[in-house]
């Protein structure tokens, strides 16, 4: 699998009309049901004598955890349903009650083995009301693993936001399709791990609404040298970065180039950070600038502008000569502190990647920055629309858009990676890919991918340097296809 997709609630509602149109009544929420009371099942070490407690909403998300708990019950489980809503599904009641489930007290919560979330799904408008909200609160204190039916209530099937209370799930078991809100944050990190039950409704999905791209997707989209490549061939990538306040962003930028493939990497800055960079990294061609112009650098197949330039006159003639080229351009950090000051910078033939966390995108678009964490989607969505260029959103949950296309989610993230330093060598990697010819949505999405998984393999669960982020892309790039530096040395049997 090379993507993973997702949709909104409005496209999973349509969805499912047109598949129960043509099925008898009842027979998806039964397909639903049977799914989730497998997992659940799945999770207890003994369904026989268990105790679960179902929180069940006046929708058929409650439903759907009435006939789950009916068939945990008819296995023997000591089932009971808090009822929240002033409505409940009166056929899985039914279905509950013949089973020989019982209808139970908030206070059964507390002592639940397992706990399942049926309070609402996609049918949820705004913050939990009362007493969805308190019962949500209790299923987070109490001590049994929380599933979660569809999408954790409180988190917003569509966008990810999280208006109030909202249940913490160890499992998510989502009906028919991802719903958007599970890979987004905040409601991505309250979703636990996910898993689809497939009721069929595929063939009645529209194009998506986002996509994640999977380790195959990205080892599908990064060039392979072959055997009559050479340096030129490969993608030469252009880092204009740095200042002589700032040496440390220009060295970490040409780091991650340098790791992610392209062939050659030049850099162009002022003497302290060139000096740095040529001490670090004898592999890159220097250009030491006097004056803010990249005429005397070389030819590049894409540039890098922005980390550690400073936002004063000459970074701002240099970011303006860099824009002024026709090749693909990264613009970060600095370099999107000085665009937002006149944003007709951006407009250029050339495709443009920008690479804000949210309070530069705040900045650069003049909405809120707690806005943007709470909406990344929708933020990120109209600052590409808006700016006409490709926006990778950084955050706890990075995000890539271009009109016209789905948002791509990355999934690879770690909380290590909010660290000085980590953004320099994203956009380094970013860039080396954009040198090598993937479009500004693919190096984005490829680049906060293999950054992420970097980070990971450099953490190892302790903390981690910006250097070590980028030492480690080439182990990342291995790891995409299970591929161990041994197995390289195998493949020269004959040798
Ligand atoms: N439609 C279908 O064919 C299927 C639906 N399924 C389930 O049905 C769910 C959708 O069911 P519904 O459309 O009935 O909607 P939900 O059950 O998600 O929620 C709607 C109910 O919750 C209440 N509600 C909404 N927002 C609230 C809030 N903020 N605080 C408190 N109460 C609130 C509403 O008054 C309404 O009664 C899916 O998420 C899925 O779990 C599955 O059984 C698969 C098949
Ligand atoms: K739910």
């Amino acid at each position: 699998m090379k993507m993973i997709a997702a949709y909104s609630a409005d496209q999973i509602r349509s969805a499912e009309q047109a598949l129960m149109a043509r099925l008898p009544e009842g027979t998806l929420m039964l397909r639903a049901a049977s799914g989730l009371a497998a997992a659940c099942a799945d999770l207890l070490p003994k369904v026989y004598g268990s105790r679960v407690v179902l929180l069940v909403g006046s929708g058929d998300n409650g439903g759907d955890a009435l006939y789950a708990g009916a068939v945990l019950a008819r296995r023997g489980a000591r089932v009971e349903a808090v009822l929240a809503g002033e409505r409940t599904h009166q056929a899985g009641l039914h279905a509950l009650q013949e089973a020989g489930g019982v209808v139970a007290g908030e206070d059964a919560v507390a002592a639940a083995e397992l706990i399942v979330d049926g309070l609402v799904g996609i049918g949820a408008s705004g913050a939990l009301r009362e007493p969805y909200a308190r019962l949500a609160e209790a299923a987070n204190a109490a001590a049994g693993l929380v599933v979660a039916v569809d999408v954790p209530s409180g988190v917003d099937a569509s966008s990810g936001r999280v208006a109030g209370a909202a249940v913490r799930a160890a499992l998510t078991v989502t009906m028919g399709a991802r719903k958007t809100g599970l890979l987004v944050d905040p409601g991505a990190g309250f979703a636990g791990r996910i898993e689809l039950v497939d009721i069929g409704l595929d063939a009645y999905l529209p194009g998506p609404d986002v996509t994640a791209l999977t380790r195959a997707g990205v080892a599908g989209r990064l060039p392979r040298p072959g055997h009559e490549t050479d340096k030129y061939r490969r993608g030469v990538v252009g880092i204009a970065a740095g200042s002589d306040q700032y040496t440390g962003a220009a060295v970490l930028a040409v780091g991650g180039a340098l790791r992610a493939g392209a062939g050659m990497v030049r850099y162009a800055g002022p003497g302290r950070p060139a000096a740095q960079v040529r001490a670090r990294w004898p592999e890159a061609v220097i250009t030491e600038l006097d004056e803010p112009s990249i005429d005397g650098v070389g030819r590049v197949q894409a540039w890098v502008v922005g980390p550690g330039l400073g936002t004063g006159r000459w970074a701002r003639e240099l970011v303006a000569r860099v824009l002024a080229s026709d090749v693909p351009v990264l613009v970060d950090a600095d370099g999107l502190n000085l665009v937002a000051k006149g944003v007709a910078l951006l407009r250029r033939t050339g495709p443009v990647l920008i690479t804000p966390h949210a309070g530069e995108l705040a900045r650069l678009t003049g909405a809120g920055r707690d806005e943007i964490e709470a909406g990344r989607l929708a933020h990120v969505r109209a600052a590409a629309a808006e700016l006409g260029v490709t926006v990778l959103l950084k955050g706890s949950t990075t995000v890539v858009a271009e009109e016209g296309s789905p948002v791509r989610v990355n999934g690879t993230g770690t909380p290590w990676l909010a660290a000085g330093g980590t953004g320099d060598v994203l956009s380094g990697i970013a860039g080396s890919l954009l040198a090598q010819g993937l479009s500004g949505y693919d190096a984005g999405s490829c680049g906060a991918y293999l950054h992420g998984l970097a980070a990971r393999i450099a953490a190892c669960g302790a903390p981690l340097t910006a250097a070590e982020v980028a030492e480690a892309v080439p182990a990342a790039i291995r790891a995409l296809s299970g591929e161990s530096a041994l197995d390289h040395a195998r493949e020269l049997t004959d040798w």
